[in-house]
């Protein structure tokens, strides 16, 4: 049965990384992902940017909606102080059983849990089964279409709290115009917008950060 390109990350992963080092273990996917297979994963340039909010924010729980093959699941949470959590949702279950091999060779499998399923059916349980109070820090990398109404929903279970940084990952490519439009019209939100580029290519992408006002 012929592998699937997330398979050939990993097998390369298990191969040319260094166990346990999470630094070669996203340089790797890197190396392959922009000299072999282009894959969707947020890449180095916005990479450093993700690193740097995560740095700023030093949050204590991180949730990170799509986690595709667990590359920003593993700078997110290199960057974690001890006993802060990620809380990363994926809801095809091929890239979350990618992620969970990549994550434990990673060594950050205690920082991290994947949440298998779909966005609008876990976000609405982080209270009550996964004993979230508030969420310093949200990565959006999932679906341009589910931005919004995830923001909205986040919201709605009470889940942020003054200061909490939402990062917002390809608001131009593939594009998030109406998450733009909403957010940056939002009183309750101050917005950043961080110009860079798609992963592994030229063409012009950006990240949007936006803090929770309270
Ligand atoms: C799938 C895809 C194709 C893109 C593109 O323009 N391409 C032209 C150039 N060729 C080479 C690559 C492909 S961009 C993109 C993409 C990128 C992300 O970072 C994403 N993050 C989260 N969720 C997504 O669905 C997501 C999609
Ligand atoms: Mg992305």
């Amino acid at each position: 049965m012929n592998q699937s390109k997330e398979q050939r990350i990993l097998d390369f992963v298990l191969q040319n990384a260094v166990r346990g080092d999470p630094c070669s273990v996203v340089d790797t996917i890197d190396k392959y992902c922009s000299q072999k297979e282009w894959a969707m994963n947020v890449g180095n340039e916005k990479g450093i940017i993700l690193d740097k909010t995560v740095e700023e924010v030093n949050p204590s729980v991180a949730l990170e909606l799509g986690t595709y093959c667990g590359y920003s699941a593993v700078r997110i949470a290199q960057l974690l102080k001890p006993g802060a959590r990620l809380l990363t949702v994926e809801f095809n279950p091929k890239f979350a059983a990618i992620a969970k091999q990549m994550i434990e060779f990673a060594g950050v499998h205690d920082k991290v849990k994947i949440l298998e399923g779909p966005s609008e059916e876990i976000i609405p349980q982080l209270k009550k089964k996964y004993e979230v109070d508030t969420l310093d820090f949200v990565f959006l990398d999932h679906w341009k279409d589910r931005y919004t109404p995830d923001t909205i929903l986040i919201q709605e279970c009470n889940l942020l709290r003054k200061g909490s940084v939402l990062l917002a990952d390809n608001v131009i490519v593939p594009g998030a115009p109406e998450f733009l439009n909403y957010i940056r019209n939002n009183p309750r939100f101050q917005c950043t917008n961080y110009p860079s580029h798609l992963e592994y290519m030229k063409v012009k992408d950006a990240m949007e950060k936006a803090v929770f006002l309270g």
